[in-house]
Parts: structure tokens; C-alpha cells; sequence
């Protein structure tokens, strides 16, 4: 699902006021909000975006934009790729990190982008109410099961502050502390 227009604006106050540089996208679809990240970004900021599918990806537009240059496109899994840039950066070496693929990783995608992001960085995650069914009890299905343990877990994790924003379909901000 192509991210939202209010997200991807809220997102490019939060890179502007925070002079973000070096952000990740977990989950590219059509390069929409990578696109809007790259815009807010100064001349010398980078987003990282990975997706498994690289067929909807328009990066005419990116490069129509002028903003081509700011963006790297990886088509590895997400939690390959996250891995791999622990490995290449290091601990802390990113300001900021969308996690919007798919949904029974995002527990993975989470711990490892504890790892990645710096004290006082922000990891946003996408699609929290998953159209309401996480507050179902009866739906039991993989997604809405692995939304809700993640949701759970970032309730109680002292190792960030949380903000949840009834934003698109539900999108959670974590500042690492
Ligand atoms: C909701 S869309 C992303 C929307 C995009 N972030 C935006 O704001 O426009 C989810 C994307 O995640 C990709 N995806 C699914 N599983 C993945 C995985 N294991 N690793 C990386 N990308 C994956 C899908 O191919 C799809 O393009």
C-alpha cells in the first residue's frame, strides 16, 4: 500500500527539524515516500530504501525530482539488508527509519533498528492499528498477531520514548534514548 500524503509531509517536518541525513526505508512499493524523505534532506543526507520487488519502483520520478543522486535502492530482504548495514555503518550510525514491509518481520525489523539508529534517533512504524484488527482478540492471524506482540513490546521497552499517532493506519514513533 503506497504510504499516506499526511505521513509523508509529517515526516518531512520531523527530518527538517531534527536535521536528519541518513534515514532507511524498509519496504520502497513505488518510491513514494522515499521520494518525500529525499526532498526534505539536505544536499549531503542519503535514504536507504530496500524492497524484495523492484517492479512498481519509479525512479523516473526520483530523478525528475532531481533527488536521484540522495536515494540508494537495495532489493534484499529487509532483514538481510538490515543486518548488512550493521555490518557496513556499525551501531547508532543512522538518524532515522521507516519500517513499512512486511508485517510478520516487524519484530526483527525493530530489534535490529534499535541497533542501527542513534541515541536520539527515531524509528517510525507504519500500519500500528492495522486497520483496527489489532484490538480484535479473535483475529489471530499471522499479521495482526505479529503487529500486536510488536505493539506490546514497544509499550514496556524502556529503551525508547513512544508516541503513537492516529496517522494513516496507525503510526508509531520511537525515539531511542
Ligand atoms: C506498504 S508497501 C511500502 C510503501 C512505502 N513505504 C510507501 O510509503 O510508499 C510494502 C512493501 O514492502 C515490500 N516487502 C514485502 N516483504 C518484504 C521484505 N521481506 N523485505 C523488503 N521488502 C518487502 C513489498 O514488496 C512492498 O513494496
Amino acid at each position: 500500500m503506497l504510504g499516506s500524503l499526511d505521513e509523508a509531509q509529517f515526516f518531512q517536518i520531523l527530518i527538517r527539524l531534527m536535521n536528519f541525513k541518513r534515514c532507511i526505508e524498509i519496504g520502497t512499493f513505488t518510491g513514494y515516500t522515499s521520494l518525500t524523505i529525499a526532498l526534505a534532506l539536505p544536499s549531503d543526507g542519503q535514504v536507504i530504501t530496500c524492497d524484495i520487488d523492484g517492479q512498481y519502483i519509479r525512479q523516473d520520478l526520483w530523478r525528475k525530482a532531481g533527488v536521484d543522486e540522495k536515494i540508494t535502492l537495495r532489493l534484499e530482504p529487509a532483514i538481510q539488508i538490515l543486518e548488512k548495514l550493521i555490518e557496513e555503518h556499525g551501531d547508532g550510525s543512522f538518524d532515522f527509519i521507516f519500517i513499512d514491509a512486511d508485517k510478520v518481520n516487524y519484530l526483527r525489523c525493530y530489534e535490529l533498528s534499535i541497533r542501527l539508529v542513534r541515541s536520539n534517533g527515531l524509528i517510525v512504524i507504519d500500519n500500528t492499528l492495522w486497520h483496527g484488527l489489532v484490538l480484535n482478540q479473535t483475529d489471530k492471524s499471522a499479521v495482526t498477531m505479529a503487529i500486536r506482540q510488536l505493539n506490546d513490546l514497544i509499550r514496556n521497552d524502556q529503551r525508547v520514548d513512544i508516541s503513537f499517532l492516529r496517522l494513516g493506519d496507525g503510526t508509531t514513533l520511537c525515539r531511542k534514548k
